[in-house]
């Protein structure tokens, strides 16, 4: 394993090495995705002051609101990922089609499908937001395509997000585990700071929005009640409640010291005709893999999220993840709802 304070460079050459595997491509394109994290982190540190709060004035392909940062992301990453010529084609929250890397098919062995800046009504308030990716092969030597990057979870050959917050954090799984690595900005590196991350199994903290509870289903409202309950009752012990309203700050907290996760199914989304809030592609998958990593488990709470053949670039899906104990019981609840009906 490498040691603490390892550079992300050192730790993915050492990987290959590991697995007998030179991986001199895949190093390249990680350092490229770290390249892109470090610029964003720069300007996400300097908020105001470099222009980047507020309202972009205008809605992304999904019907949502655009902050001026999400834009500005999602051109950053871009224009970082492009230089490498290891990608065909890149597929965005903020893009309606996939993004095919000029003059870079049929050479580019890998697809890049990301949430350039998640949390975003954090910007403007200063809470934590992040970025989130995905990278799957691009087998076919044709040009890329929308169809391509309808690949189930557990074909993903990499998985991350970079948090910024009071530090800023890459934690990536190439499928051997999970590693943190905290941005030195002295240095202008990610060095290795959190090992071979595991989520406990058990844990007395949940993570949902509340305000919400009305639209809940049948298994999340049961499941809550049960926490809420405490001491007296059905789990005999007290829970908390944290809700990042950034996907990645609860993610990283989860892998950090255990919880759960939910934005499940509701009854508002299913009146809006929705199928989850959750992206599948860039936000459901990416966490998914890191998090069974980790050791934990990822369900919508009628199927494993790594398991969902995708239909669609931005389709949506419940999420629950997290401790293996509190994702089972959820499943558990989802299962004893459906035999009552
Ligand atoms: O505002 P809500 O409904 O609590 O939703 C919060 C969720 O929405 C998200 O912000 C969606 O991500 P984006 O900011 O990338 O659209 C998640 O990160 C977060 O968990
Ligand atoms: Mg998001
Ligand atoms: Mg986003």
């Amino acid at each position: 394993m490498s040691e603490l304070g390892t550079t992300l460079t050192q730790y993915i050459i050492e990987q290959g090495r590991a697995q007998n595997n030179s991986r001199g491509a895949f190093t390249a394109l990680l350092n490229d995705v770290a390249t892109a994290c470090k610029r964003l982190s720069n300007l996400v540190r300097l908020g105001e002051l470099a222009g980047v709060l507020g309202a972009a004035g205008q809605e992304n392909v999904q019907g949502e609101e655009q902050k001026k940062l999400d834009i500005i992301a999602n051109e950053v990453f871009i224009e970082s990922m492009e230089r490498s010529g290891l990608l065909a084609a890149i597929a965005s929250e903020e893009m309606d089609e996939h993004y095919p890397i000029p003059g870079r098919y049929p050479r580019g062995d890998y697809l890049l499908a990301f949430d350039p800046l998640d949390g975003s009504s954090n910007i403007d308030v200063n809470g934590a937001t992040g970025t989130i990716f995905s990278i799957t092969r691009h087998t076919d030597s044709s040009a890329p395509t929308d169809a391509d990057f309808l690949q189930a979870g557990n074909k993903q050959v990499c998985a991350g997000y970079c948090l910024y917050s009071s530090a800023s954090m890459l934690v990536i799984t190439t499928g051997h585990g999970v590693a943190g690595f905290t941005l030195d900005n002295s240095v202008g590196e990610f060095i290795l700071t959190h090992p071979d991350i595991k989520v406990p199994k058990e844990t007395s903290e949940y993570a949902i929005n509340s305000s919400y509870s009305r639209h809940w289903l049948a298994p999340e409202k049961r499941y809550v009640e049960e926490c809420n309950a405490g001491v007296d009752g059905p789990r005999e012990r007290n829970f908390n409640m944290r809700w990042a309203g950034a996907m990645v700050g609860d993610i990283h907290r989860i892998l950090c010291r255990g919880g759960i996760f939910m934005y499940p199914m509701d009854a508002k989304l299913e009146a809006a005709g929705k199928e989850g809030k959750l992206r599948l592609l860039y936000e459901a998958n990416p966490m998914g893999m890191l998090i069974e990593q980790a050791g934990g488990l990822a369900h919508t709470g009628t199927q494993r999220i790594l398991d969902i053949e995708p239909t669609s670039l931005h389709q949506r899906v419940p999420v629950i993840m997290g401790s293996a104990d509190e994702v089972e019981r959820v499943v558990r609840y989802h299962e004893e709802a459906s035999a009552k009906q």
